[in-house]
């Protein structure tokens, strides 16, 4: 048993997510069993804060003696695990550096297509990674209700989801919403359900959702809003509202920081937040 603390490089961490983990891990706003430390803090290339010490970045009383920077090959040596909230082009560009390091990394960056997605299942055959659009332990209760729920009233309900963000949120619909959405078609799928996009369905009067066998993604970004969704299963004579609400980022950084713990130096393969939980034993 490797006892010596887990060192954490963060990316972005200029970002609203970055600066979140950092504080979780150098505040240590959570407790975890084995000591969690800063490794490495990462942001763009050739950004000005370069060589500032990691503790101006979040305020602190303290110098942390982490410096910023934006060379990866000046600390494949100071960190365990890699958490990544960032965009979908530099997270596979942090993967990459992973893989070639042997580096396991924690990925909540959402927006990913399945060029994208394919080199992270690749990737997972050398490494450990977790993977997940939502790392609250919130969204992992519902996800493993929405199977079940749509197995038993999916055939007979109107299905959609609403996702509100934040108005600087760049990716829509969100990650967390896609992977609700195909929770739900794989609940239908399992029950050999013939739904089938409704034709009278004009795809121009629903240009602001994600259609996907007539299960609709209906998103909306408006101010501060940290993350929020709703799947209604409307059907005959009552319906099913089930919402998620997050209003502090930190459930998303400790859910990132239990993945990294949870993945360790060691393991290897593709994971998400439920395997972290252990859902499947729990429910
Ligand atoms: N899985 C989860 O639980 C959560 C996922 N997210 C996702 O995390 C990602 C980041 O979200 P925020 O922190 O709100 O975004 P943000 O825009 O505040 O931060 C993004 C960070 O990535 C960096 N970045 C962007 N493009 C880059 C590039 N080409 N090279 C190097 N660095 C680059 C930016 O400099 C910034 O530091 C989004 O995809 C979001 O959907 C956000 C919250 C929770
Ligand atoms: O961009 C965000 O903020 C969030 N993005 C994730 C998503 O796209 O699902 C998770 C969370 O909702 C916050």
């Amino acid at each position: 048993m490797n006892d010596t603390p887990l060192r954490i490089a963060v990316t972005g961490v200029t970002g609203r997510m970055g600066k979140e983990i950092v504080t979780c891990i150098v505040k240590k706003e959570k407790q975890f069993s084995q000591e969690i430390v800063l490794g490495a803090a990462i942001t763009r290339l050739n950004t000005n804060i370069c060589g500032m010490d990691a503790g101006i970045l979040i305020n602190t009383d303290a110098l942390v003696g982490i410096e910023i920077t934006d060379n990866l090959e000046s600390i494949k040596d100071n960190f365990d695990v890699l958490v990544d909230f960032t965009a979908p082009d530099i997270s596979i560009e942090y993967l990459k550096f992973c893989v070639n390091n042997n580096k396991n990394i924690v990925i909540g960056t959402t927006g990913f297509n399945q060029i994208h997605k394919n080199i992270i299942l690749n990737a997972s055959h050398k490494i450990g990674i977790v993977f997940s659009s939502n790392f609250s332990i919130g969204v992992a209760l519902i996800s493993k209700l929405l199977h079940k729920i749509t197995q038993v009233i999916g055939n007979t309900s109107d299905i959609s989801i609403i996702e509100t963000h934040h108005n600087r949120k760049r990716d829509i619909p969100s990650g967390t919403s896609l992977t609700m959405q195909n929770i739900i078609v794989n609940a239908l799928r399992s029950i050999h359900s013939n739904r089938i996009i409704d034709s009278n369905l004009d795809p121009t009067t629903y240009s602001s959702a994600s259609s996907y066998k007539d299960i609709l993604i209906h998103s909306i970004r408006a101010g501060d809003v940290v993350g929020e969704h709703t799947v209604l299963f409307v059907g005959p004579g009552e319906r099913l509202e089930i919402t998620h609400k997050a209003s502090d980022r930190l459930i998303f950084a400790h859910g990132a920081l239990r993945a990294a713990f949870w993945i360790g130096r060691d393991k290897i393969g593709l994971f998400d937040i439920s395997d972290i939980l252990e859902m499947d034993t729990l429910l």
